[in-house]
């Protein structure tokens, strides 16, 4: 029996990821395989590397979105799946190549088994970084489109397959990526006194950055400081005139992040001070919370565990970030976790999902979109 042609896609896709808004080959996978499709039924408008297709209901009141994101991750894989990354350094570590498969799944049975009202998917570059999010709702064709509710998933390691989990409200924290370089004087190692090491410095810097979580936050909050690169020097015997540090902020709060935005320039300026030194900051890109509609969250739970065999779990709040957060800020709607069982987690070189929950979540998301589709609201 050969494979189920979604798990193909997702091999397809897994081969080729592609950083944010550079995903053009992707994008053009995607456009190739939707020219495949009955085209009567079907919209197809390009925004940047993304897509939206808007499939025509059979007498539509509502449009019912439904987004994947499509990027990949600079990292280097090491699953040793024969359909490994072929695009050095980088890789699909994050499960956009699920997510994409099992929209595509959902797009092809709702085109060919039309609901009465339109549904939009979305294929939405730049989750990873800088964010499409957020300037795609911007986008003309967003605003000519708007659904009037949204919905998406995400994959996740921890849980078995034919499990899924979300919750009610905040689900995904804001976060704030972090770009920090100090500049201080290079010199020779032996004569220190006539320097000014960042090596040292970038060290000092990053242990009190630490302390804004243990001592600055409250302990029955929660907020997370991670530095993810730090690069600086050129040579064993040379002191470093230069370190770049790179890292993300997570809280629960906009309070809670401005409070540990305010801490970390404290710190800032009292090392520049301290070590002699110059450093530039720099909070990149911003995502705010995936806050979960409480109504359409609860709706989904037990839809899903009455009308097919998952599982549903009540789930925590997590810190991870998802620039969805600003489509759940637009329109009602929610994510939730699939369980994919891999014994390692997002953003590991060796994530292995297991494929068997494609199916899974195609099966949900068509249950759900027929529910919905042909419900009078
Ligand atoms: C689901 C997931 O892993 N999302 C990413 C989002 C990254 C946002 C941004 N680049 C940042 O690092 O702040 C995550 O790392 O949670």
């Amino acid at each position: 029996m050969g494979l189920n042609p979604f798990v193909s896609i997702r091999r397809d896709l897994h081969k080729i990821p592609e950083l944010g808004f550079q995903e053009f080959k992707t994008q053009k996978y995607l456009l190739t395989y939707l020219q495949t499709l009955p085209g009567d039924r079907m919209e197809i408008e390009t925004w940047k590397t993304g897509i939206l297709v808007k499939v025509k209901g059979l007498n539509p009141s509502k449009t019912i979105g439904y987004r994947t994101d499509i990027d990949g991750l600079q990292i280097t894989e090491e699953t040793g799946l024969e359909f490994h990354s072929e695009h050095e350094g980088k890789m699909h570590a994050c499960g956009h190549d699920l997510h994409m498969s099992i929209a595509l799944g959902v797009l092809t049975h709702t085109i060919l088994n039309p609901v009465q009202d339109d549904v939009l998917f979305i294929f939405q570059p730049a989750e990873e970084g800088p964010g499409g999010a957020e300037p795609m709702l911007a986008s003309d064709i967003m605003q000519k489109w708007m659904p009037d509710m949204i919905f998406a998933l995400h994959i996740a390691p921890e849980y078995p397959v034919g499990t899924i989990a979300l919750k009610e409200g905040l689900l995904f924290a804001n976060t704030s990526e972090l770009y920090i370089d100090l500049k201080g004087k290079g010199g020779h190692a032996a004569y220190p006194h006539l320097s000014n090491d960042m090596i040292v410095a970038a060290s000092a810097l990053v242990t009190q950055l630490q302390t804004i979580i243990s001592r600055n936050v409250d302990p029955l909050d929660s907020a997370v400081i991670t530095l993810g690169i730090i690069n600086g020097g050129t040579a064993q015997n040379i002191i470093a005139e230069n370190v770049h540090l790179e890292g993300t902020i997570r809280t629960f709060s906009d309070e809670n992040m401005q409070k540990v935005k305010q801490r970390i320039e404290d710190i800032i300026e009292g090392i520049e001070k301290g070590y002699q030194c110059s450093i530039s900051l720099d909070y990149g890109a911003m995502y705010h919370q995936v806050y979960n509609n409480e109504e359409l969250a609860r709706e989904f739970m037990e839809f899903i565990a009455g009308h097919t065999d998952l599982t549903v779990h009540e789930c925590k709040e997590a810190m991870t970030g998802e620039d969805f957060g600003f489509m759940t800020r637009d329109i009602p709607g929610f994510m939730f976790w699939l369980g994919v069982n891999s014994e390692y987690g997002l953003h590991h070189s060796k994530l292995n999902p297991n494929e068997a929950a494609i199916e899974k979540a195609i099966e949900a998301a068509v249950k759900y979109i027929e529910y919905k589709g042909n419900k009078k609201s």
